[in-house]
C-alpha cells in the first residue's frame, strides 16, 4: 500500500508541477522499460492509411470525456467509482482535480504512466497515461491520436477500457485499467530458465489470440505484438496494450461454411466417423495495406522488412514469434545485430528450433511446433490466419480443449514471479453455494429490499441511489 504522503493531488493549474514532482520520485517499484525490453521502431514510407482514425481536433482546454458503456460487465469496480465522481461532479464530467497519482509505473516514447485513483473513492487502480503534447514531433502526435480513438472504441476483457480522456493545457491524459503484474517480457525474465512452461504459455497466447481476433474484427491490424506489450492484470488474465503504431482498414464479416470430420466410437461395424457441415463467423481484414515499416525488429514479418506492403498478416507473423519466444526464451531469427535480425528475417531460411532437453519434452510441444511452423510461413498469402483470421488457429491441436467462451473464467498459471489475486470465481462461474452462503445471501437481500424504499424517498438523485444500490 502506498503512503499517503506520496500522493499527488491533481489541480488543472498545476499540472507541470504535479506530473514533474511524481516523475522524478525515485520509485523502487518504477517498471519503466527496462534496458532489455525492445523499443518499437517507425519508419514511415505511406502515413495516409496510418492515421485514418485520426480526424477529431484535439481542443486545447480541459474536454473531459468518459465512455460509459453499458453492456460492460457490472460489477466492474471502476465504472461504479467513476460513475460516483462524475455524479458529484458539478457539470457531470470527471477532471483531473478528481484525481490523485500515486507513483510513477512506466514511461515510454510518448509519454509515462502513473498509478492513480479518484480522490474521494480510494479502491479503484487505475493507469493514467500522461503525454505531453509539446514534447512530441508531428508524427509522434499522430501516434498518440491514433491510440486515444483506437482505445475509445475498445470493449474486450483483454484489451483496456478506457474510462476518460482528458485534454488539459499541452497534455493528453488516458485514464486506463492498472495492471499491477507488470508485463510477459518481465515475467520471462524472472523464470529461472527464462521459458516459461507450456500450460502458461498457451493460457497466455490463447488470450491474446482472442484480443487479436477481437482488434482484426474491428479492421484494427495491431503491428506491435511483443511480450513488452502484454501486461498481466491482477487477476493473473492478460491485457494487450500500446496502440499507437495500430492501422484500421475496411472489415468485410462473413459466414464461412467448412466440413468437418467428427470423431465417433468406434464399433464392430467399423470407426464412426461422419461429416458434418459447420458454419463460422470470419471477420479479418484481408485487403488491409499499409507500407510503414512499424513494429519491433525482432517481430517484424517479411513483408514489413522488404517494405513492399503490408496488412493483417503481420499480426500472425508476430503471434508465432511470440509463441516461439515464450516457449524459447528468445526470438527465433534474432542475430548479433539488428541489421542481421533482419537479414534473417528476410532470407529463404525457415524457422528453426532448439533441440530438445532431456529424453523427454513437455507434452504439447510438437503441437506448439507445428502452430508456430504454420505462422511463421514468410509468404503472407500461404500463412495461416491470413485468411480466415484466428478462426482457423484456434482449431489448430496446440489449443485443443481449450473452451473459448469460458477462457475469462480459467484460473490463470501458478508461474514464479506472477503474483495472482484470486476473485471469487467460484461464484461466478455459478459454483454451487454452501447451505451457509445460501442464508447469508437471503438475509442480505431482506434486508437491501427494507432500505431500498427508505433510501429512494430520501433522495431524488436518481443516479447517486443506483449506484449506492449496485455498490450495496
Ligand atoms: N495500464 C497499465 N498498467 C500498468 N502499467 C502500465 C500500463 N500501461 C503502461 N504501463 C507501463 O508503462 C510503460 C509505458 O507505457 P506505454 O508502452 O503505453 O507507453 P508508450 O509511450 O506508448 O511506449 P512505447 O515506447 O512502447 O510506445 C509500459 O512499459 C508499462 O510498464
Amino acid at each position: 500500500m502506498e503512503q499517503e504522503d506520496s500522493v499527488y493531488y491533481l489541480a488543472d493549474s498545476d499540472l507541470d508541477l504535479s506530473f514533474t514532482s511524481v516523475a522524478t520520485t525515485t520509485d523502487r517499484s518504477l517498471s519503466a522499460r527496462s534496458s532489455l525490453a525492445r523499443s518499437s521502431l517507425t519508419l514511415s514510407f505511406n502515413e495516409s492509411r496510418l492515421s485514418a482514425a485520426s480526424t477529431t481536433a484535439t481542443p486545447s482546454t480541459a474536454v473531459p470525456n468518459c465512455h460509459p458503456r453499458p453492456h460492460r460487465r457490472h460489477d466492474n469496480p471502476n465504472w461504479a467509482a467513476i460513475h460516483a465522481a462524475t455524479t458529484l461532479s458539478s457539470d457531470g464530467s470527471l477532471h483531473l482535480r478528481h484525481l490523485k497519482l500515486h507513483r510513477l509505473v512506466g514511461s515510454g516514447n510518448l509519454g509515462r504512466v502513473f498509478l492513480c485513483r479518484l480522490r474521494d473513492y480510494d479502491h479503484a487502480n487505475f493507469a493514467l497515461k500522461v503525454v505531453d503534447r509539446d514534447s512530441l514531433t508531428s508524427k509522434k502526435l499522430s501516434h498518440v491520436q491514433t491510440e486515444a480513438e483506437i482505445l475509445s472504441s475498445l470493449d474486450h476483457p483483454f484489451l483496456p477500457t478506457l474510462y476518460a480522456h482528458l485534454e488539459v493545457s499541452h497534455y493528453t491524459c488516458l485514464l486506463m485499467d492498472y495492471c499491477p503484474n507488470g508485463d510477459l517480457h518481465a515475467l520471462l525474465r524472472k523464470q529461472p530458465s527464462g521459458r516459461l512452461p507450456i500450460q502458461a504459455v498457451r493460457f497466455f497466447v490463447a488470450e491474446v489470440l482472442l484480443a487479436l481476433e477481437y482488434l482484426h474484427a474491428q479492421g484494427i491490424v495491431y503491428r506491435d505484438l511483443k511480450p513488452e506489450n502484454i501486461l498481466i492484470r491482477e487477476d493473473g488474465h492478460i491485457m494487450l496494450s500500446d496502440f499507437d503504431l495500430c492501422f484500421h482498414s475496411d472489415i468485410s464479416p462473413k459466414l464461412d461454411s467448412r466440413t468437418q470430420i467428427k470423431e465417433g466410437s468406434s464399433s464392430c461395424f467399423g470407426d464412426r466417423r461422419r461429416e458434418e457441415r459447420v458454419t463460422e463467423f470470419v471477420a479479418e481484414p484481408t485487403t488491409a495495406f499499409s507500407r510503414s515499416c512499424v513494429g519491433t525488429h525482432e517481430y517484424l514479418a517479411p513483408e514489413l522488412v522488404s517494405g513492399n506492403g503490408h496488412g493483417n498478416g503481420v499480426d500472425w507473423w508476430a503471434f508465432g514469434v511470440l509463441i516461439y519466444e515464450l516457449l524459447y526464451g528468445s526470438t527465433p531469427f534474432k542475430g548479433g545485430s539488428k541489421e542481421s535480425t533482419l537479414r534473417n528475417i528476410a532470407s529463404t531460411k525457415g524457422v528453426r528450433f532448439p533441440a530438445a532437453e532431456g529424453e523427454r519434452e513437455e507434452a504439447g510441444m510438437a503441437e506448439a511446433r507445428d502452430l508456430i511452423e504454420k505462422l511463421l510461413v514468410k509468404d503472407p498469402r500461404r500463412r495461416l490466419g491470413c485468411t480466415r483470421g484466428a478462426t482457423d488457429i484456434k482449431r489448430h491441436p496446440f489449443f485443443n480443449g481449450i473452451k473459448w467462451p469460458l477462457i475469462r473464467t480459467y484460473r490463470p498459471p501458478e508461474v514464479r514471479g506472477l503474483a495472482v489475486k484470486r476473485s471469487k470465481s467460484k461464484a461466478q462461474l455459478g459454483g454451487v453455494a454452501s447451505p451457509r452462503r445460501r442464508r447469508c445471501f437471503w438475509k442480505r437481500l431482506s434486508h437491501l429490499t427494507r432500505i431500498k424504499a427508505s433510501k429512494y424517498s430520501l433522495n431524488s438523485n436518481h443516479n447517486y441511489y443506483s449506484y449506492v444500490n449496485h455498490k450495496v
